[in-house]
């Protein structure tokens, strides 16, 4: 089980990250079990702090349905940008009209929005592990994170799929998206090359980039995905001394 340690003043992202320590607000984790007690806590040594990946891939590419098996095989909590924009827009909130027709139109919304989103589900999560999917789709969107957040993903999986493929699958994708129609799609995949495959470069550059071939059935895309997270050590995820 988890408990919450504190809320600090800046995220506790992954060790190694160059980040700007005072942009956020997150928790920090603590395993107990109710064998321990209390005053045996070493709670330096057992604090969580957030497993990030970022799931990036042309619409189509199968970045949900792998999320999917993740979950079931890692325990992460899945967070798709698209699905916490269109709550918003089922919602009638203040934004809803602005998101529906920006995703209509194929376009981005703006990165504040979709970041407040995200940042509002992570932080009333219990888990430490998240899948951030369709996020960041442009290069404002990763900045815009950092920015906020302070930090960077832990790594990144990229779906590599042909457009003819994702339009198929988009087209008989049948969960009534006011997005998923022919024209939709091909702005959607316009905006695919131009502002999210520079974000693809960045995370390659940066060595963070996981490539998976995103095409074959779902279990043989799966069996090159499992194999990122297998080897992690998740029980070595502790949040530093200082922050804790
Ligand atoms: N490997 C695959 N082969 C064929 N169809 C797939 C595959 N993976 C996903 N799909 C289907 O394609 C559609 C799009 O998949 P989805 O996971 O929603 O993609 P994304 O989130 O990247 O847009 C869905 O209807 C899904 O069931
Ligand atoms: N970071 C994001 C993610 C999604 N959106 C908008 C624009 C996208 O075309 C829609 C749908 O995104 P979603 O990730 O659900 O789409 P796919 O699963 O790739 O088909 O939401 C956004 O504006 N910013
Ligand atoms: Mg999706």
């Amino acid at each position: 089980m988890w408990r919450r340690v504190a809320s600090v003043s800046h995220l506790t992202f992954a060790h190694n990250s160059t980040v700007n320590k005072n942009a956020c607000t997150f928790k920090c984790w603590e395993a107990f079990t109710t064998e321990i007690p209390r005053k045996e806590k070493t709670t330096y040594q057992t604090a969580k702090t957030p497993f990030i990946t970022f799931v990036l891939g042309g619409p189509g590419s199968g970045k949900g349905t792998q999320c999917m098996k993740i979950v079931e095989n890692f325990g992460f909590t899945h967070l798709s940008a698209g699905d916490l924009l269109r709550r918003e827009i089922a919602s009638n909130s203040a934004d809803g009209i602005m998101i529906l027709n920006t995703i209509k139109e194929g376009k981005i919304v703006p990165s504040e929005l979709t970041i407040k989103l995200i940042q509002k589900e992570m932080e009333s999560s219990d888990n430490y592990k998240f899948l951030i999917d369709g996020f960041p789709r442009s290069e404002d969107n990763r900045k815009a994170f950092e920015q906020i957040f302070g930090a960077e993903p832990d790594n990144v999986l990229f779906f590599d799929c042909p457009e003819d493929e994702m339009v198929k699958r988009v087209l008989n994708r049948n969960q009534g998206r006011v997005d998923d129609n022919i024209d939709t799609i091909k702005k959607r995949l316009k905006v695919f090359t131009a502002l999210n495959l520079p974000v693809v470069n960045y995370y390659l550059e940066k060595g963070k980039l996981y490539k998976i071939n995103g095409v074959g059935t779902v279990d043989e895309i799966y069996k090159q995905v499992h194999p990122v997270f297998s080897t992690f050590n998740f029980e070595n995820q502790f949040c530093s001394e200082v922050l804790c």
